[in-house]
């Protein structure tokens, strides 16, 4: 069977808002069920998986109510780290259960379904798959002394989610200590020595991560 993890466990500091970021309204509708509402619609069978601050799980019932929200999911606590957040969400999944499961951040409700499908098949041959694009601005690396160089931009990609794995390659990679440089999932299977497929992101697929992006996203909407 195959399962998707939402992570919705982090403190939204640079969104910086009262309400945590997730529960925001995009076009009346908090993000967060935007966000679930485009993996139930890619596949109604998907196990899903909410990954929530414990003290924000109340209040997520609530507005659960308040908007008639009926999409089945289960609930693991938040962590203090992204990594710890996928683990915990990861934890729920039995252990001999076969398949694929996607990681994905609470606040991208904008992924497309043919994104969530190419993901989901190509980890099923491949193992692990990330969605990515290329960059389209000129990128300049930062020495320790300030000092800028320009780099060739067509060496890089920009990251997005769902991260698709094999489950139990999520989970023998999830079994690592954590490390600083695990800034996304991909970066925690890769560090078993294996190789992460890319498939072609779509660019609405956007973090919302500032107040700039509610705009972003109020306009992608509108
Ligand atoms: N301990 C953490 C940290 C982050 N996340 C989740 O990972 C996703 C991407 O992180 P980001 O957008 O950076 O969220 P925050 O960490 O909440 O933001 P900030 O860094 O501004 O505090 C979000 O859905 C966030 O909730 C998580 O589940 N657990
Ligand atoms: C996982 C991720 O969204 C891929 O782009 C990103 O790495 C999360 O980074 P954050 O700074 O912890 O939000």
């Amino acid at each position: 069977m195959d399962y998707v993890i939402i992570v919705a466990g982090g403190k939204g500091l640079r969104m910086g808002s009262e309400i945590p970021k997730q529960f925001l309204p995009v076009a009346g509708k908090p993000i967060l069920m935007r966000t679930i509402e485009r993996f139930h619609e890619y596949d109604p069978a998907l196990n899903i998986i909410l990954v929530l601050p414990e003290s924000q799980q109340a209040y997520w019932h609530q507005l659960c109510e308040e908007h008639h929200f009926s999409i089945k999911h289960q609930i693991a606590n938040g962590g203090d780290t992204r990594f710890q957040s996928s683990k915990n969400g990861l934890a729920l999944i039995p252990e001999d259960e076969d398949g694929v499961v996607g990681i994905h951040d609470g606040v991208r409700p904008f992924v497309s379904k043919e994104v969530i499908e190419e993901c989901f098949e190509t980890a099923r041959e491949e193992y692990a798959a990330i969605p990515v694009y290329a960059v389209t601005d000129t990128l300049r690396y930062i020495d320790q002394h300030g000092g800028g160089k320009n780099v060739l931009r067509s060496d890089y990609r920009v990251v997005q989610t769902p991260q698709t794995f094999d489950i139990g390659l999520a989970k023998q990679a999830f079994n690592q200590e954590y490390k600083e440089q695990f800034t996304d999932d991909a970066s925690v299977v890769e560090s078993l020595g294996c190789q992460v497929a890319m498939v072609e992101g779509n660019r609405e697929n956007i973090k919302i991560t500032t107040p700039f992006d509610i705009k972003v996203a109020e306009a992608l909407l509108g």
